[in-house]
């Protein structure tokens, strides 16, 4: 069940027209549908059913710490790629034993604050950072939980932005120098090796690179049992994509089914990081439009949204759905690029859009739930917007439109 439907004429979240929402925060702002985030979260974890798991929630694709709270009440873990992260689940309640910590980079005070919080394990993705955690951990009297991001040398078909698993990308660790890690790893005293980790991209439509990716690691797992470096869970990364046009991505069901038939009789507890197929669909960003604008060769809607709200279409030519709140027979349709008040020429939430408009109307930007305002910025001296969760009847608001003033609190001038 859809739970953005149009009724009476106007686009509603669950029970709420965007109108009043408009009317009561402003524009622009994040809408998020409760109903619809819970209902993907529980399709990842049915999908993988009675098999011990745990679907690690990828803090990255959307933050806000009611949203990761309400996840957290599911029983949710969490993907997390920095300590800002890891706070945020703490601040919403998250349990840091279902913490999983990814990425290339993470620093020493990273690695040290996960460790006095107990996370689940690092998903290392560097050499060195083995020789950094055993030490962290031997000053805390600790063993460090690890697995290794294995990069297959895999192509996921998605945009060369977000494929994260072909050699040419800085992710993971190349499956033989993988090995080589491994049983570094399996000597150092202050570690335990405890699972093994990919992920290859994101946004990806089909399975076959996640079966490719995973024919991989099971090669590289039975080495590893082969010598004695225990595996105990195999965490498969995120990327399961969305439709956000025609795209027909399979159902979490459909992923799952196909992973366990290559996977056969197994002993490992299954750990998933999807981000997108959560969030992405779950919101919309509303905005307004202020002027209409026509030259010899254009006609443009230019709306109070901008790529500081929304970046996906600037940062990666991302097509996204943009809706009529309350649509019109009254004027002439136009093809519109609809663009925000940035000052760039990529500044567009969508190129060459049949849209009848008016100053005024209102427009809802689809499938932004996902990498939509945790990509935001104050580009341009815009205040970040309002987030409003929705759960049937009722509207919260979980993020306040920025202040203008306090853009530049933390600026000082010179004596
Ligand atoms: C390590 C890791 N896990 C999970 C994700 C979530 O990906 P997605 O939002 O495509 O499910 C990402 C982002 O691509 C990632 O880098
Ligand atoms: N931010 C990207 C996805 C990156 C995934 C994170 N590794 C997007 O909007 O599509």
């Amino acid at each position: 069940m859809d739970h953005f439907n149009y009724r009476d004429g106007i686009l509603h979240v669950e029970d709420v027209p965007l109108s009043a929402i408009a009317e009561q925060h402003g524009t622009p702002c994040y809408v998020y549908s409760r109903a619809t985030l819970e209902r993907h979260w529980h399709a990842f974890d049915a999908a993988l059913g009675d098999c011990p798991h745990l679907v690690c929630y990828a803090v990255k694709a959307n933050s806000n710490i009611a949203i990761l709270n309400l996840l957290a009440r599911l029983g949710s873990g969490f993907d997390i790629v920095s300590v800002g992260e890891l706070e945020r689940v703490l601040a919403a309640g998250g349990d840091p034993s279902r913490v999983v910590f990814s990425g290339v980079g993470k620093r020493e005070d990273e690695l040290a604050r996960a460790l006095d919080t107990g996370i689940r394990c690092f998903n290392v993705e560097v050499a060195e950072e083995l020789d950094r955690l055993d030490r962290l951990a031997g000053e805390r009297g600790v063993k460090a939980p690890v697995s290794l991001r294995v990069n297959p040398d895999v192509d996921a078909g998605t945009h060369p932005y977000i494929s994260t698993g072909l050699s040419e990308n800085k992710f993971g660790i190349e499956v033989e120098e993988a090995l080589v890690q491994y049983r570094r790893a399996a000597r150092m005293p202050n570690l335990e090796v405890v699972g093994i980790d990919c992920h290859i991209g994101s946004q990806l439509t089909s399975s076959m690179p996640f079966i490719d990716a995973l024919d991989r690691v099971l090669a590289l797992v039975a080495r590893l049992r082969g010598e004695g470096i225990a595996i105990r869970h195999l965490d498969l990364g995120g990327g399961l994509g969305i439709r956000y046009r025609d795209e027909d991505p399979p159902h979490p069901t459909e992923y799952a089914e196909q992973l366990f038939r290559r996977l056969g009789r197994h002993d490992f507890e299954i750990l998933i990081e999807p981000g997108r197929a959560v969030a992405g669909n779950a919101g919309i960003l509303l905005t307004r439009l202020e002027y209409l604008k026509a030259n010899q060769t254009k006609h443009f809607a230019i709306v109070d949204a901008a790529m500081n709200d929304l970046l996906r279409p600037a940062l990666y030519g991302a097509w996204q759905e943009i809706v009529p709140v309350a649509p019109r027979n009254d004027v002439e349709s136009h093809s519109y690029d609809v663009v925000g008040p940035v000052c760039e020429t990529g500044d567009f939430l969508g190129k060459s859009r049949e849209l009848r408009l008016v100053p005024g109307d209102l427009l809802a930007v689809r499938s932004a739930g996902a990498y939509g305002f945790s990509m935001s910025s104050n580009y341009n001296s815009r205040p970040r917007p309002a987030e409003i969760l929705v759960d049937g009847s009722a509207v919260y608001l979980i993020r306040e439109r920025e202040n203008v003033a306090r853009l530049f609190a933390g600026e000082r001038l010179l004596p």
